[in-house]
């Protein structure tokens, strides 16, 4: 079963803000991404609202309703208040909780379940019992325990933090070491029901391999590397790359 794609819109929501100016549009961009076949959207609306800002979520769920109905919505974020509220009035389709300090340059490690799960607990319940499936970041370590952990906050998936592996795109050894702890990861997860996504640094040449090593990965999020694509390939083509490396027939 082929993962399927959320394409993240920070990247191009960090383009449109270098200028008073309402392009690149973030919902044309992801209205592109959507006809083109991705299964959804991703955002992760940062404090500082350096990219996304509050004002988008409404626009984006607009979008997905009005459009494209079978397509999911997921928003990325830290527990505050700011974001459990903006989760409850644009009701996406996932919430993806990352332990991110707001001075971080980008999400670059998962949760220390064993010291947040008194955190968790009570959020991942909040946002259920408001219809929201919820995916926690984790690192891909190789802690069947902490996946145990994860597990025990109520929450459906784990999202594989992927960014190390990303970062071997010139260590064909090391990726071949972090592809094995992701996949031990994603096992000990698969095994006590949790649902598996993954996301952060994946492009079309490392994403084959993740695929292939974890059949049951439920979805992936990428932006970065699928923007940085699309500014060469257009928006559509390289959707329909991208759904290809997941393992798609497109
Ligand atoms: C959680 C994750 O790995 C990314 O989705 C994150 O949203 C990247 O954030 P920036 O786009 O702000 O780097
Ligand atoms: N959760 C990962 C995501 O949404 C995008 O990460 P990246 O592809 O921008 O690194």
């Amino acid at each position: 079963m082929p993962a399927k794609l959320s394409v993240n819109l920070n990247a191009i929501a960090m383009l449109r803000n270098r200028r008073d100016l309402p392009w690149p549009s973030v919902t044309g961009l992801g209205r592109i991404a959507l006809q083109a076949g991705a299964a959804g959207l991703t955002v992760h609306p940062r404090p500082d609202q350096r990219h996304i800002r509050f004002s988008d979520l409404p626009d984006i769920r607009a979008l997905i309703d009005d459009e494209f109905p079978h397509a999911e919505f997921n928003m990325e974020g830290y527990p505050t208040e700011e974001f459990l509220a903006l989760c409850e009035k644009n009701q996406p389709e996932q919430v993806t909780l990352v332990p991110d300090d707001p001075s971080q340059a980008t999400s670059d490690h998962g949760w220390n379940f064993r010291q947040s799960l008194d955190v968790l607990k009570p959020v991942v319940k909040r946002l259920k019992s408001g219809g929201m499936r919820v995916s926690l970041f984790a690192d891909g370590d190789g802690d069947a325990e902490a996946v145990a952990l994860a597990r025990e906050t109520g929450a459906d998936r784990i999202e594989l933090y992927t960014g190390p592996y990303g970062g071997t795109y010139d260590h064909p050894d090391k990726a071949i070491e972090e592809i094995a702890r992701l996949g031990a990861t994603a096992d000990a997860a698969h095994a006590i029901g949790l649902g598996v996504n993954a996301g952060h640094d994946l492009t079309v040449a490392n994403l084959p391999a993740l695929v292939k090593r974890i059949p049951y990965l439920a979805e992936v999020s990428i932006g970065h590397g699928l923007t940085a694509d699309a500014l060469e390939y257009g928006m559509a083509e390289t959707v329909r790359r991208f759904r290809r490396a997941c393992g798609e027939t497109v």
